[in-house]
């Protein structure tokens, strides 16, 4: 797992060995160890490199072996190990030196980096701070504000940036074992007194309270409930203000609260599950790995509205050529300004060129004939989609796919306009699509897998987190979305107010509650998705039948605020009122609370005290309960692609891991137990019922998430 090679005839250079980021597992430390004992006990070795094979240098601690007890070597020894030698020890850095990757090479005395390569301490982001010496190491070489800002924030730095800072000694864009090599060589005999960093003081702050304080507001505020960023900026400042033992102390100490978070568990599943949504697979067998995908160099969007626009951003982001259509003249023109002023914003941040030669624009669907891709982005009205397809199949040359954006229509309905269906899936962005990271490639019984494969991987290349899903009304986000924002209006209905209910799920970890969500989107956009259902009935003010509709209950309070007006911030009045129409502040409003109570009054409803717990387990275990009968369904093929979609479209928090992961802290018994309860109170709300899977889950004594899918295989085989 690390091999010593003598090569130029004196240098040691040991190479990590641990596919495919050389991962720092217990057998690779235990190598790391035995070569570097081995290295400098033998006199014909002058100095050591240190490398990884395949182009990367070390992604870090094996993270797949922090749920078992540690084994093997610790990392901490390991590295004072090859800090204390009295050979030279250079790291040669490749591809990245990530976590335990980077602070195995800030113990050797020198650092050679490729230019391609970055460094970084990402611990943050998995639940943990650099505790192999990266928190005391890292202020000591690179001074207080800049490591602080580096470990709170995970980021990975460029090598530019890196020898800026003062991370690394040298920048290499030749190959970068035989330009480490010769380095070490160049060294040999030098002392190495001035190059071991954990004997460095670390570097004065002018006021260091102020630094510290303005960092923890900092992390405070944009950590929202996490643990992990707070406790960075408690070891950082033990390296600021301890000597570097007690201050090594402090860290391990500090970790030690960490390591066996639920936040870290949690944080470290979103890790493998980001990954393993990419390996989708199908009800019909068809998997990532046996589809190909047909290359795209041509893609067109059809409706330059909020969606369009983003798309072809993110497109042409991507390196596409993108052409886009819009029928309405002054849209088009907007939309011209729009797409140029977000590709120059987005090239700006980036420090490249813009990409604004890559999108054409026209008024005519005749000019997507060549392209080999198109999403549809036009208003939500199937019969105004049906015909956009009809033309599409008529102009676009054969073998195009024909994707839609569509939020809530049927795909496969569309699919059926086309006489190529297996050529038809979704592909449903988020608001704004060139920003949000969550992608759901809708497939239908008719969709080819080449089809999938092929979104999948444009997903990939605009840097969507990519989930292949089924096709169900709502697909799988917004189908657990309607039992989660209907059962905070049933609260509304029950005594809470908007303010409550969103104060509940803010401090459960959302960026914004239910209501104010509702306010930001709009609420006309549920309204339109109601009356077409034939749900609302302006004449049903009292009685029985305002409040249940098709046999189960309703709450008509959102269309009572549409017929209003108050569509939510872009109207100046929502479930909150605004300064004025468009503005983001959220503030309380006395006329909604008198509507409520008019309401209640008028419907007879008692008012009762709602507590926090009370809005959490209502709204998030309908939500969690939709997720499960989603699995039940074949909706998803597992708990991981409807987490990955709640933490990055949704705002769900990334510490407490998506709501199937959730579910699974919190007990399922536990969430079996509530829903039953509920269900009991609630008999007319249906989806309130615990859902088999649940019951299955909870009867094969509630397996770890990971074993799930062997139930849900076993349920499916049985239907
Ligand atoms: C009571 C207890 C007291 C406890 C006290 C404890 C004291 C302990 C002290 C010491 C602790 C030291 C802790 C430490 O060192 C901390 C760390 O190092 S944590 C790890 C930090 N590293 C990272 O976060 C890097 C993660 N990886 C990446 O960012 C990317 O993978 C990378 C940029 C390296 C490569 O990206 P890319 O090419 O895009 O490939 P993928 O991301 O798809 O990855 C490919 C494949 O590899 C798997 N993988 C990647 N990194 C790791 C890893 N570090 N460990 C395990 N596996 C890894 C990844 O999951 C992919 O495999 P899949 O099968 O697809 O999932
Ligand atoms: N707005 C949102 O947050 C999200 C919307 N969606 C879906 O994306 C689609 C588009 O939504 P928005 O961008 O919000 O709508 P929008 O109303 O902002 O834009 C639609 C655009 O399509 C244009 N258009 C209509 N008919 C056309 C035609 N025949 N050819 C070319 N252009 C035509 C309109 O002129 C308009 O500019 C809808 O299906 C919607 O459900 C999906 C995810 C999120």
């Amino acid at each position: 797992m690390a091999q010593l090679t003598r090569v130029s005839g004196s240098v040691g250079l040991i190479t990590l060995q641990n596919p495919p980021v050389n991962a720092l597992s217990a057998a690779v430390r235990q190598g790391i160890v035995d070569t570097v004992k081995k290295a400098v006990s033998d006199p014909l070795v002058k100095c050591v490199v240190i490398c990884g094979q395949n182009g990367v240098f070390c992604g870090g601690a094996d993270i797949r072996e922090f749920g078992a007890p540690m084994t093997g070597p610790p990392l901490v020894p390991m590295i004072h190990a090859i800090e204390a030698t009295n050979k030279p020890v250079v790291a040669a850095i490749e591809g990245a030196a990530l976590g335990g990757g980077l602070e195995l090479a800030l113990g050797c005395h020198y650092r050679i980096i490729h230019s391609k390569a970055r460094v970084g301490l990402p611990e943050v982001t998995l639940g943990l701070l650099p505790a192999a010496g990266g928190s005391q190491r890292l202020p000591r070489l690179i001074g207080v504000p800049a490591a602080l800002e580096l470990i709170t924030t995970g980021r990975h730095v460029s090598a530019a940036e890196a020898l800026k800072l003062g991370i690394v000694d040298q920048v290499t864009d030749d190959n970068t074992v035989d330009t480490t090599v010769k380095f070490a060589l160049s060294v040999v005999g030098r002392s190495l007194e001035s190059r071991r960093i954990s004997t460095f003081p670390c570097p004065p702050v002018s006021d260091l309270d102020a630094v510290f304080d303005v960092a923890m507001q900092r992390v405070r505020q944009s950590a929202r409930g996490a643990i992990a960023p707070v406790t960075c900026v408690q070891a950082v400042r033990a390296a600021a203000t301890l000597p570097y033992t007690q201050g090594m102390k402090r860290e391990q100490e500090l970790m030690a609260t960490l390591f066996t978070s639920g936040q870290a568990r949690a944080l470290q599943y979103c890790f493998f599950a980001q990954r393993a949504v990419s390996r989708w697979s199908m009800p019909s067998g068809a998997r990532w790995d046996t589809s190909k995908p047909r290359p795209i160099s041509k893609a067109a969007v059809i409706g330059l509205g909020t969606m369009g626009r983003g798309i072809a951003v993110a497109l042409a982001q991507a390196g596409l050529s993108v052409v886009a259509v819009e029928t309405q003249e002054k849209q088009l023109m907007d939309a011209k300004q729009a797409v140029s002023g977000m590709l120059e914003r987005g090239a700006k941040r980036r420090g490249v060129a813009p990409a604004l030669g890559l999108v054409s624009y026209s008024h005519n669907i005749q000019a997507v004939a060549e392209a080999d891709l198109v999403i549809e982005a036009v208003f939500e009205d199937m019969d105004l989609k049906k015909k956009v397809f009809q033309q599409l199949s008529a102009v676009c040359k054969p073998g195009t796919l024909l994707c839609t954006n569509t939020s809530s229509l049927d795909v496969d309905h569309l699919a059926s306009q086309t006489p190529s269906p297996e050529l038809v899936v979704g592909m449903h962005f988020f608001a704004p699509a060139h920003v949000m990271k969550l992608l759901e490639v809708v497939y239908g019984p008719r969709s080819s897998p080449q089809a999938v494969a092929t979104a999948m991987q444009l997903g990939k290349k605009m840097g969507k987190v990519s989930v292949a899903v089924g096709n169900c009304r709502g697909f799988v986000g917004n189908r657990m979305l309607k039992p989660y924002m209907e059962q905070a209006f049933f609260l509304l209905e029950e005594g809470a107010t908007p303010e409550l209910v969103d104060q509940a799920l803010e401090e459960f970890g959302f960026a914004m509650g239910v209501f104010r969500m509702s306010d930001l989107s709009g609420l006309d956009v549920g309204w339109r998705v109601r009356k077409a259902d034939g749900l609302v009935d302006p004449d049903a003010t009292s009685g029985r039948s305002a409040r249940i509709r098709q046999g189960r209950r309703y709450s008509p309070l959102g269309d009572l605020l549409c017929e209003q007006g108050r569509f939510g911030q872009k109207a100046g009045r929502g479930w909150y009122q605004y300064d004025k129409p468009g503005s983001r502040v959220a503030k309380p409003d006395p006329w909604l609370h008198n509507f409520l109570e008019q309401y209640r009054a008028r419907h007879g409803l008692g008012v009762r005290h709602i507590d926090h717990q009370e809005v959490l387990e209502r709204c998030l275990y309908a939500l969690i309960n939709e997720g499960f009968r989603i699995l039940e369904d074949g909706i998803a093929a597992g708990p991981e692609d409807i987490d990955a979609i709640y933490v990055f479209g949704y705002g769900w928090p990334r510490y407490r891991g998506g709501p199937m992961f959730y579910a699974g802290m919190v007990g399922l018994a536990n969430v079996l137990e509530r829903l039953e309860h509920f269900h009991q109170v609630h008999p007319d709300v249906p989806y309130l019922q615990p859902c088999s899977l649940l019951r299955r889950l909870v009867a094969s004594g509630s397996p770890p998430i990971q074993k799930w899918r062997e139930v849900i295989r076993k349920v499916h085989s049985q239907l």
